[in-house]
């Protein structure tokens, strides 16, 4: 355990990821935590959302945003507990990062996606490509000069990160690896993602990213980006919190209700 989080271990630091600002922890999630959201998305993806191919045609790609986490669970598909999970968990990976980091400033979740790479049945063991190309966060990078031209305002959830999170969920998958580029393309430090590990770092040039691809199975994660700009926080956050809020006061009234029938 660390001095950072109570339960939480940092397992690398800049030495080992060959980076200023990245970190690697483990026992940000319990095995009980990580199946919650792997069951929420189970039901929220396969029935509601449609998996699409972005960067492989090898993987289909699935996400959940907490607004819909939130609506699954008013509509009685999911448990609340597992939408809770998903603020709660996200919220927690938030503080781990501004204390890490050690940042005076607040700092806000920008954006929160649960995601999932599916390798489709005909994905084989030889593939070449990658689940994600290399890329930076809150920027374009240019692989000949590594400039970096920040999204513009009009890029929605990709304007205004300055830090970044993956909580890994589960590692029943071929494949999959996390890992941070080199300037010749290459692989300086890879994650093999587990339940409860979450990789943290600065959003800019200086931590290029990819995952390699997935041969086979399901790799889900808890995507988060933090903004360090208080007018870019989250909105729907906030209103998924309030919901999810309001169906646990709820259950709870009725089972005050059910049980005073009892007597
Ligand atoms: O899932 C991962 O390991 C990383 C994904 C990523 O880099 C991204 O979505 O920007
Ligand atoms: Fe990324």
């Amino acid at each position: 355990s660390s001095d950072v989080m109570p339960g939480v271990t940092v397992t690398m630091g800049p030495e080992g990821l060959k980076g200023e600002k990245r970190v690697l922890a483990d026992g940000l999630a319990t095995q009980e935590e990580c199946d919650m959201l792997l069951d929420l998305f189970q039901v929220g993806a396969n029935a509601y959302f449609q998996g699409i191919h972005i960067f492989s045609d090898f993987e289909a790609v699935h996400g959940m945003e907490a607004n819909e986490a939130a609506q699954l669970a008013q509509q009685g598909v999911v448990p609340v507990d597992s939408a809770d999970k998903f603020l709660t968990l996200s919220e927690k990976a938030r503080q781990f990062t501004h204390a890490y980091f050690g940042l005076e400033q607040e700092l806000y979740i920008q954006f929160t996606h649960l995601v999932c790479r599916t390798a489709e049945p005909y994905s084989t063991d030889d593939r070449k490509d990658l689940s994600h190309k290399i890329h930076a966060d809150s920027c374009e990078l240019n692989f000949t000069d590594w400039t970096c031209k920040p999204y513009p305002p009009h890029s929605g959830p990709l304007h205004k990160r300055d830090y970044s999170s993956i909580l890994f969920l589960n590692d029943e998958f071929k494949g999959g690896k996390f890992f941070f580029s080199d300037r010749n393309l290459t692989a300086e430090a890879t994650v093999q993602p587990r339940c409860g590990r979450l990789v943290a770092f600065s959003s800019g040039p200086e931590n290029p990213h990819g995952v390699q691809a997935v041969l086979q199975g399901r790799r889900c994660a808890l995507a988060m980006w933090y903004t360090l700009d208080k007018q870019h926080d989250e909105r729907i956050r906030h209103e998924a919190r309030t919901i999810v809020d309001s169906l646990r006061e709820s259950a709870e009234l009725q089972e005050q209700e059910d049980q005073k029938k009892e007597l």
